[in-house]
């Protein structure tokens, strides 16, 4: 009999997620807010809103009813935007089996909190770490729903959970790693949308790939230096969680962070930037709630404090650049 998986929710992410399972032949059922939606999916095998040209493998079925989607699912995979997690899921969770797997997608640190997303997970749906796992990596959903060769990480405290995982979305073109370091590779995840951002940033702005270089580099060491602070491996950050989600996320017009930070780059206000931005750019939000997570820790992040001083506080470009630049020279470590 077929894994059984439940993905909330059939956005971009979850929906090419949910492709990986059912070509992996795993029995999915997304949760999406809107009849029309789920309609087009369960009729058409199409996700109108967010892939009109791609078609969903005969897997992949759709419902508004959560308990539906929840019903007997192995796997519940969870994909909303991290600010809405915690809402959500207390409406959700009573719904899923007691030995049911809690899987993250999701790449954003909660604000207010500071937690990440497999805490707030743990704490909502009273979920030992044991029952929890993370895929992170660089997945960019618009590659993945044409079967372009990914690969990933899938991490669970309990190795059995990641290679129970493993197996159910491994597929031809998605080749996922386990690892048990979860608080690495969503750190990776997550603090990458704020230096894609950046990246983005610098982009638009017309600098060239020496300054992206730096930013990217510079980017790892403040993530991996956060890592170290909260007990993360440090290999996780040169891995596919780390270094490769970077690389994706800075050189990809695919990426929503990447984007918003080129329009801001190029002079378009805050404004009209969050309303060009269809889809989650997480790093909108998580670079007030990772210089959060860093202060709480003890850690400098300038380029992420530089991100939300733009992005929140209205810094203008030209000064954060030479602020950045400006700081007092040091080790590379
Ligand atoms: N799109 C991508 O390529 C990748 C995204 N991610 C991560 O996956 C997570 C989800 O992102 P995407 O799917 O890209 O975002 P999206 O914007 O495409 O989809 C978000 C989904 O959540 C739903 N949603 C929004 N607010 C909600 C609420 N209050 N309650 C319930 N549902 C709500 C939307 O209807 C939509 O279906 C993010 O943390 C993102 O960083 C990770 C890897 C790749
Ligand atoms: O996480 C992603 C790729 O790994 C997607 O990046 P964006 O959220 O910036 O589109």
């Amino acid at each position: 009999m077929s894994t059984r998986c439940a993905v909330f929710s059939a956005g971009s992410w979850g929906t090419a997620f949910g492709m990986i399972l059912a070509d992996a032949g795993c029995e999915v059922t997304l949760w999406g807010r809107r009849q029309e939606l789920v309609d087009g999916i369960n009729r058409d095998h199409v996700n109108a809103d967010y892939f009109p040209d791609v078609e969903l493998p005969a897997g992949v079925s759709a419902t508004t009813d959560p308990a539906k989607a929840a019903e007997g699912a192995e796997f519940v995979v969870l994909s909303v935007p991290s600010q809405t997690l915690r809402a959500s899921l207390r409406a959700w969770a009573p719904l899923f089996a007691k030995d049911s797997v809690l899987v993250s997608l999701m790449k954003g640190v909660e604000l207010g909190t500071a937690k990440l997303m497999s805490e707030v997970i743990g704490e909502v749906a009273e979920a030992a770490p044991e029952r929890i796992a993370v895929v992170s990596g660089p997945n960019l959903a618009g590659e993945i729903v044409r079967r372009q060769p990914a690969a990933a990480v899938v991490a669970s405290a309990d190795e059995d959970v990641a290679r129970r995982l493993q197996a159910a979305c491994h597929t031809g073109y998605f080749r996922p790693y386990t690892n048990t370091d979860v608080v690495g590779c969503e750190l990776g995840g997550a603090v990458k949308n704020v230096i894609g951002l950046a990246v983005g940033i610098v982009d638009g702005m017309g600098f060239g790939d020496n300054t992206k270089a730096a930013l990217i580099t510079r980017g790892l060491a403040e993530t991996t230096r956060l890592g170290l602070a909260m007990g993360a491996d440090p290999h996780t950050f040169a891995g596919l969680a780390g270094m490769g989600d970077l690389v994706a996320t800075c050189s990809s017009p695919l990426s929503r962070n990447h984007t918003f930070g080129m329009n801001l780059g190029r002079g378009m206000s805050l404004a009209e930037t969050v309303a060009a931005t269809k889809q989650t750019a997480e790093g909108v939000k998580s670079c007030e709630s990772v210089l959060d997570l860093a202060g709480r820790h003890g850690v400098e992040m300038p380029i992420t404090r530089t991100v939300f001083e733009v992005v929140h506080e209205g810094k203008p470009l030209g000064v954060a650049v030479k602020e950045l630049m400006g700081r007092s020279a040091k080790p590379e470590r």
